[in-house]
């Protein structure tokens, strides 16, 4: 704190953007505190990415010992102790809030525990006291959102998944986004009957076309089952389960659990940023500018709370850490391109994508689009019986004469470890023949990567 008992800077939210941006700040010489209302860590600690990963690692886990046999391998999988699994994952969280704490404080960063609430442009109330700063970070994330039909409230939410103290036998997933497919995905492969309810056609609407097509065509006989064109009208509890309903008349019974994965409310409630003369847009969302600031030039904001179209853990952190270099560190100009950001859905195999889809890049190119495209069975299946092959899918979409590559989509095992490098190298300019002239590792998936025609 400085004489006058003011900040250099309060990060509202210990999430992931908050906390970073804070302990970047102080490392450049910041006064700096950060108020967190419930556990530290935020979504991507507590109920977000780590939990889930957990869950996905032991859907990984059971799916390993399914196919063990193939290779001639006789293991009998006891079953799945949920319980267990909940409370080692829950203790792990518990260290990594430990950890978090930790951090904070060998940063120099205060801690404040509680609400906060803007009273005025340079004042923030948390549980009775007054803390004055000169300029504010808002990164206050988002909450699961739930439709707005008779039953909504009924059922759970990704929050809810994480506090499930038992494996639901049968549940109906609502949503077609990431964490629909996620949850859906993880449920299916540790024993529970699952329905994917989507509105359309197919879910992951803003995905390339062969991550769309490759993801439905694995669900057949190897997934949870997909139940398109179903809009809910209403949920109903009764004695058999839920039922869910749908516009057209048609509806799902007995079901034991219904998780709503319908998108997520930015967390503005209550915060007071109207007093602080900061403009909101009609979804509660923080509209910022390249420099992360709101409409009040001392208060900005990051992460899930601005409603970008990224809302993942690794931007809020690129988001604040920049904003940091640049306000405390002299680094002028530095801020994030919301651009080639690449993004893995933890799906059963994973889907890992970067930059344009081929429909984004033929509207923003023409005809200045050329695709290269490959399906193939990876090795990994082959000892598998015919039905138990699934197949991968990768597409590269190019730009001009050159080639150079805008956008890689990829689904199957091992790309959610495989995109990251490739990233960088697309983030560079990298052309399709740097691609080519790259010599392949064998045998592997990612070699189909550099081995297209
Ligand atoms: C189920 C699920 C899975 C996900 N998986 C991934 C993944 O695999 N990879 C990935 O990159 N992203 C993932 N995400 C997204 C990721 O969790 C978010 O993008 C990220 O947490 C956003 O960080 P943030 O700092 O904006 O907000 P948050 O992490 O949500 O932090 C906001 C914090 O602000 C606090 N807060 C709110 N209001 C106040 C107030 N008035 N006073 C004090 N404190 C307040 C909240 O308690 C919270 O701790 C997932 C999200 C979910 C829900
Ligand atoms: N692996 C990861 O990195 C990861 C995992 C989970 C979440 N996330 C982040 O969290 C964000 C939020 O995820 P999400 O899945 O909640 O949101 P989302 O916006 O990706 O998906 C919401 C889905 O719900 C559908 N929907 C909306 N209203 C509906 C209704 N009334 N009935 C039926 N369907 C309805 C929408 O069509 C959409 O498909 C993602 O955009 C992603 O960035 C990332």
């Amino acid at each position: 704190m400085t004489a006058d008992g003011a900040y250099d800077l309060i990060c509202i939210g210990g999430g992931s953007g908050g906390i970073a941006t804070a302990r970047r700040a102080a490392s450049h010489g910041a006064r700096c505190a950060v108020v967190e209302a419930d556990r530290l860590g935020g979504t991507c600690v507590n109920v977000g990415c780590v939990p889930k990963k957990v869950m996905w690692n032991a859907a990984h886990a059971m799916e390993a010992v399914q196919r063990a046999p193939d290779y001639g391998i006789d293991v009998r999988a006891g079953g799945l102790d949920w319980a267990t699994l909940v409370s080692r994952r829950e203790a792990y969280i518990e260290r990594l809030n430990g950890i978090y704490a930790r951090n904070l404080e060998k940063s120099g960063v205060d801690l404040i525990r509680g609400e906060a609430r803007f009273v005025d442009p340079h004042t923030i109330e948390v549980a009775g006291e007054r803390y004055r700063a000169e300029r504010f970070v808002v990164a206050t994330g988002g909450v699961p959102g739930r439709p707005n039909i008779p039953g909504g409230d009924l059922g759970i939410d990704s929050d809810g998944f994480f506090a499930l103290r038992h494996r639901p036998e049968s549940i109906a997933v609502v949503g077609a986004g990431y964490i629909a497919v996620e949850l859906a995905g993880m449920l299916h492969q540790l024993g529970s009957r699952v329905q994917l309810v989507v509105r359309r056609e197919a879910p992951l609407r803003s995905f390339d076309e062969i991550i769309r097509e490759a993801y439905v065509e694995s669900l057949d006989g190897h997934g949870p089952e997909l139940v398109n064109r179903f809009t809910p009208a209403g949920l109903e509890a009764g004695y058999g389960g839920y039922t869910l309903h749908a516009e057209d008349g048609r509806s799902l019974e007995g079901l034991e659990q219904v998780l709503w994965a319908v998108g997520r409310v930015p967390n503005t409630d209550g915060l007071g940023l109207e007093q602080a003369g900061v403009a909101l847009a009609e979804d509660g969302s923080v509209p910022v500018d390249r420099w992360q600031a709101t409409s009040v030039p001392h208060i900005f904001a990051l992460g899930d709370v601005t409603g970008n179209a990224f809302p993942l853990t690794p931007v809020a952190i690129a988001a604040g850490r920049r904003l940091a270099d640049r306000v405390w560190g002299d680094r002028e100009g530095r801020h994030l391109p919301y651009e080639m950001i690449p993004t893995v859905v933890f799906t059963h195999p994973p889907i890992g994508t970067v930059g344009l889809t081929e429909a984004e890049a033929r509207e923003a190119y023409g005809d200045d689009v050329t695709v290269h495209s490959t399906r193939f069975v990876p090795m990994e299946f082959a000892l598998a019986p015919q039905e138990a092959k699934q197949r991968s899918a990768m597409k590269l979409v190019c730009v001009g004469e050159e080639q150079r590559i805008v956008g890689a989509h990829l689904f199957g095992t091992g790309v959610d470890e495989m995109l990251q490098g490739f990233a960088v190298a697309i983030r560079m300019g990298a052309r399709k023949a740097d691609f080519d002239d790259t010599v392949a590792i064998h045998p592997t998936s990612a070699e189909e990567l550099v081995t297209m025609p």
